[in-house]
């Protein structure tokens, strides 16, 4: 069983996902490579409608129409490969395997029932032998997560405020032990000493159950927190990835970079924070060819317009762009395009 094991590592290849639209159906996520090593945490970050939220429903096999999985493969360890998982295989896997917690979470609570009975029936529908045990793994979660724990079960969704359901949605998430947790902005609902307190549980909760762990955010505040690797999106495709640390100390892919310097507290010097100029794109303006930052990126080549910038790994890092393709010569053309020194 699932959950008598280690935590899995995952592979997803070639990913591509698209909605259907009035323009005929475009990728919101576009040939994703991305491997999430067991026993991480990995944050995914990027502005809003860089295909987060779709790459986490992806995980799970769980994108809705009109949106589909087009291409590629989500490898779970022990699982095998989601993309191909169907019916009851697919429902078992979802909460067993994959705890997840979607963005909407604290809207996702069934209305009709309290909190307690809806853990028994996400218990029973998955063969749990020992529902006490599971209402007190619930109580218990929900303590440490500042909650009143019996209270809470006690309850109906209406009782409770946006920041409790929240913390209601990361206690199912990880009540039924699953290994692999997908957490879709889970601190957006609460206040800052709140979601200081959660991201300390998650990432305690992570390493005592021995999870692999995905982040989604658009707050690079929380990726630096509670991440030990980190994945940048943008348009559809994972521009940047690697350890948190080195990635937040010397960005690579103009994008990040940008991200980066619009952030006061992270650069420092609120003086020094410059916004991103421009809009990220919306699915009907995502670039079919090329690189898909080009338009907002201080470093455009020709190359840029036609080329998709190949994938550039260095260590334990990689980056998708023309610039970094010639390591030693791309991180000086962009120390001198952005007027910084890189670390
Ligand atoms: N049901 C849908 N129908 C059509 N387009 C969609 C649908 N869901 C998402 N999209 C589009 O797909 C792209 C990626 O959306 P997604 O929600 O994955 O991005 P995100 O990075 O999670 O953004 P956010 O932080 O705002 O949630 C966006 O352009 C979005 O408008």
């Amino acid at each position: 069983m699932a959950s008598e094991q280690g935590p899995p590592g995952v592979r997803v290849r070639g990913l591509t996902v698209v909605y259907r639209t009035p323009a005929g159906e475009l990728p919101a996520v576009s040939g994703v490579d991305l491997d999430l090593a067991p026993g991480t945490i990995t944050g995914v970050v990027g502005e809003s409608g860089s295909g987060k939220s779709t790459l986490a429903l992806s995980l799970l096999n769980a994108v809705q129409p009109p949106g589909r999985i087009a291409a590629g493969s989500v490898e779970i360890e022990g699982l095998g490969d989601v993309v191909a998982l169907g019916g009851e295989a697919l429902r078992r896997a979802r909460g067993r395997h994959v705890g997840y917690v979607f963005q909407a979470a604290q809207n996702s609570l069934n209305p009709l029932k309290t909190v307690g009975k809806q853990v028994l029936d996400l218990g029973r529908s998955h063969g749990v032998e020992d529902p006490r045990g599971l209402l007190a793994d619930a109580r218990g979660l929900l303590g440490r997560m500042g909650l009143d724990g019996a209270r809470v079960l006690d309850s109906y969704q209406h009782e409770l405020s946006g920041g409790m359901r929240q913390r209601v949605g990361i206690m199912l998430a990880l009540v039924l032990n699953a290994r692999l947790v997908v957490l879709d902005e889970p601190t957006t609902a609460l206040d800052m000493i709140t979601q200081a307190t959660i991201l300390r549980i998650v990432r305690e909760v992570h390493a005592e159950r021995g999870l692999t762990t995905l982040v989604i955010t658009h707050d690079l505040g929380v990726v630096a927190e509670v991440a030990d690797r980190l994945a940048v999106m943008y348009g559809g495709r994972v521009v940047e990835h690697g350890p948190t640390r080195e990635v937040l100390a010397g960005p690579r892919h103009p994008y990040t970079r940008g991200l980066l310097g619009a952030i006061p507290r992270l650069v420092g010097d609120i003086g020094e924070a410059r916004a991103l100029p421009g809009r990220p794109p919306t699915l009907a303006d995502v670039p079919a060819g090329g690189c898909v930052f080009r338009d907002r990126c201080p470093l455009r080549m020709d190359v840029c317009e036609t080329g998709r910038p190949p994938i550039v790994t260095w260590g334990s890092r990689s980056a998708a762009c023309h610039a970094v393709r010639d390591d030693e010569g791309a991180r000086r053309a962009v120390a001198a395009a952005t007027g910084e020194d890189q670390p």
